[in-house]
């Protein structure tokens, strides 16, 4: 049993609660060390979750508590002792390199200052761990997911990070292979009888992974939901221990169109979101209340091209409308059923189908625009809102995007191999905010064009937030990962001014960071009065949390973890109060 990743390189900065005294979140003081401390679930879930390596736990809560730690991910040799440099994998970018333990949690040594108004969680998923036994993941999105968090509390900053169970990952453990169809990795039949019952499973969904390393997000009733493109890899979580704690089951009809969007529009109240049909294409927009399991059906959009739905990562709403959008690259039935990766794995590219935008009524479900536009690609809507004339009719609505100038080549650039081997080299291609104008007057077509001078951001463009407050409304900054060429990944943070057309740029020579997330400061009135979170990979290894000025977008403080990161994707936010 190792109890590694060299944790002297921040205990010394470390104080920890004793077990008597700890209870989840409260604020302690020691006497001893003459500080506040933080006392987290970690003392408490320890003894109740499942697992050899609690019991480990267990026996240091009876002194003083440790960082949390757990046996090391199977790897082809068994039991691995971490050795020192592992902790900063050998030196190299640790990116694209599976997290080494199960979990972690311990206080970081803070550089700069984290402003006091800074009191909750920051919650980050993504796949950390691209192998299982022998096999090696070859995609960015096949690995399993790990969670990363950080909470900041009076200017301190409590780490960690955990492997999510899903039954996917919990049966590679068990099987040291992957038992469930992933975004590109397929299980391997033994025999013709078992690849037909594959087929089968495939379609009731049985086949189809649930490892939910893509999103996360806090539910109006608090729940905290990992996701992926499956619905049934939607899985609760404690955010604080980062434990997982159950499927959520949803209370409907819906399941048995199989997949949704990634990323569900939430509010306060509900969650709203697209699941494709594959087989009579279109999407059928849903809403969940706050508290409920039930979707509802809001509307259903039929599609105008192709032979099936676009694929639909992400959509965005204005105040009043859903907007839909029909992208050429459209899911592939047979590509879902192949074995062998594809190149473009579950989508193959319709440009003959050509692209649309639909425009849904948020309340009564009905369709109100259909345009055509150029050919798109995208992943990832930044946000729309609605454009009145002196009257207040709506006339166009723009919908803004990381636009991947229609070409594809960016997904093939995400395989792990690419990754792995081309750091430095200038192949990332180019992407822009690509800025839609739907126009509201029942014209057929729609424009599409870049919101800024791409150069601005280096032709890289993804992985973008914005505060939260203007979702559906006009707003002018937009956070998001850039390019400092040359580059084979997104290596910048950007911030974009709308109105200025401008972007101001953070760059750390050969460091990899993970989605700005901005966090409003409470009693804020300007948009970019906040700060910008991400999690860096650095070049020499190591891995640190990063906070910088929503405003000025210049570094305020930093915390190195005692290992090095693999690159996540996107985050939320768990206000403490
Ligand atoms: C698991 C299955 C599927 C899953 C699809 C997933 C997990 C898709 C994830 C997509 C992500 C994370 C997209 C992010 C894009 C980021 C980019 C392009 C960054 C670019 C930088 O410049 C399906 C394929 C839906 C179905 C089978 C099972
Ligand atoms: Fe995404």
């Amino acid at each position: 049993m190792s109890s590694s990743l060299a944790f002297h390189a921040i205990t010394k900065n470390c104080v920890f609660p004793s077990s008597k005294n700890a209870s989840k979140s409260s604020k302690k003081y020691d006497a001893n060390n003459n500080r506040n401390l933080l006392s987290f679930g970690n003392t408490q879930s320890l003894g109740t979750s499942k697992g050899d390596h609690n019991n480990l736990m267990a026996t240091h809560v009876a002194t003083r508590l440790p960082p949390v730690i757990s046996p090391p991910i199977p790897t082809p040799t068994p039991n691995p002792i971490p050795r020192k440099e592992e902790t900063n994998n050998g030196g190299k970018l640790a990116a694209w390199t599976s997290i080494k333990q199960e979990r972690w949690e311990g206080e970081l040594l803070v550089e700069g200052e984290i402003p006091s108004w800074l009191r909750g969680t920051y919650l980050r998923n993504g796949p950390g761990l691209w192998h299982m036994g022998d096999y090696q993941f070859r995609h960015l999105f096949d690995g399993y997911a790990t969670l990363v968090k950080l909470h900041f509390e009076n200017g301190r900053l409590v780490a960690g990070h955990r492997q999510l169970e899903s039954e996917a990952y919990n049966a590679a453990k068990k099987n040291r292979k992957i038992c469930y169809r992933e975004f590109s990795e397929t299980p391997k039949p033994k025999n013709f009888l078992e690849y037909i019952g594959d087929l089968a499973n495939l379609f009731s969904g049985a086949s189809l992974t649930d490892n939910a390393n893509t999103g996360v997000v806090r539910l109006g009733d608090g729940r905290v939901i990992c996701l992926t493109e499956t619905q049934k890899g939607s899985i609760i979580i404690d955010p604080n221990t980062l434990e997982t704690l159950g499927k959520l089951e949803f209370n409907d009809p819906f399941q048995r169109l199989l997949l949704h969007s990634a990323h569900p529009i939430v509010t306060k109240d509900e969650l709203l979101t697209l699941l494709p049909d594959l087989v009579n294409p279109g999407y059928l927009a849903v809403r969940m209340k706050a508290g409920s399991n039930a979707r509802r059906v809001i509307g259903r959009i039929n599609c105008r091209g192709g032979p099936t739905p676009g694929w639909v990562h992400s959509f965005p709403v204005t105040e009043n409308y859903i907007i839909v959008p029909e992208m050429p690259l459209r899911y592939c039935v047979r590509n879902l059923l192949r074995a062998e990766p594809t190149p473009l794995y579950k989508f193959e590219w319709h440009p003959e189908s050509k692209a649309y935008v639909h425009v849904m009524c948020r309340f009564s479900g009905s369709l109100v625009a259909t345009v055509e536009v150029p050919l798109f690609l995208t992943f990832h809507f930044i946000n729309a809102y609605e454009e009145t004339d002196e009257e207040g009719n709506v006339t166009a609505i723009i919908a803004d995007c990381c636009e991947h100038n229609a070409d594809t080549s960016i997904l093939d650039k995400l395989r792990l191999k690419n990754l792995r081997s081309s750091i430095g080299q200038d192949v990332l291609p180019s992407a822009r905010v690509g800025r839609f104008r739907i126009p509201m007057n029942g014209m057929p077509y729609g424009k599409l064009e870049a919101a800024l001078d791409p150069e601005e951001h280096g032709r890289g463009m993804d992985m973008c937030s914005i505060n939260p407050s203007y979702m559906g409304k006009k707003y002018r900054y937009a956070y998001a990962c850039g390019a400092h060429r040359p580059c084979n990944f997104p290596n910048t943070l950007t911030k974009i001014d709308l109105v200025e057309k401008k972007a101001k740029n953070w760059y750390e020579e050969g460091a990899v960071p993970s989605e700005p997330y901005f966090v409003a400061r409470p009693g804020a009135t300007e948009e970019d009065d906040g700060v910008v979170i991400s999690v860096v990979s650095a070049k020499n290894g190591e891995g640190y949390a990063l906070v910088l000025d929503g405003s000025t977008f210049e570094e305020i403080a930093r915390a190195k973890f005692p290992y090095g990161l693999p690159y996540g994707l996107h985050g939320c936010w768990v206000p403490m109060d």
